[in-house]
């Protein structure tokens, strides 16, 4: 289990001070697998994760919604046969949190 996985999240408010590019460099090591995307502005994190079939990657999308429900920080989930599209930001900073970082490295936890 990774360092970053077991931090906690903190809870996310309008104002909450969106990660610096250093620390996106930083935080970004710890989840190498993960992309960095921009869409309609907003900075995302996103993996695609690949399955034998759907009803493992529907399995696998239930998990990461248990984690996400824990958390109180939810992603964006594209399921297809065979693979599931996993997308955090924080709605209400409109861009990247530490959170976003912790619960991808919770999402490839929850993977294996
Ligand atoms: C009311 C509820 O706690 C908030 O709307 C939470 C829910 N999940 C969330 N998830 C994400 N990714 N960003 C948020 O700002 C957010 N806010």
């Amino acid at each position: 289990m990774s360092q970053l996985s077991r931090e906690s999240c903190e809870a996310c408010r309008v104002g909450a001070p969106r990660v610096t590019e250093e620390e996106v460099k930083a935080l970004g090591a710890e989840v190498p697998e993960w992309q960095i995307v921009e869409r309609d502005g907003i900075m995302k994190l996103e993996r695609v994760f690949t399955f034998p079939d759907f009803r493992q990657a529907l399995a696998f999308t239930q998990r990461v919604g248990e984690l996400a429900e824990q958390a109180d920080h939810h992603p964006a989930l594209l399921t297809e046969w065979g693979k599931v599209t996993v997308t955090w930001w924080s709605h209400k900073i409109k861009g990247l949190h530490r959170n976003d970082f912790i619960l991808a490295a919770r999402t490839d936890e929850v993977a294996k």
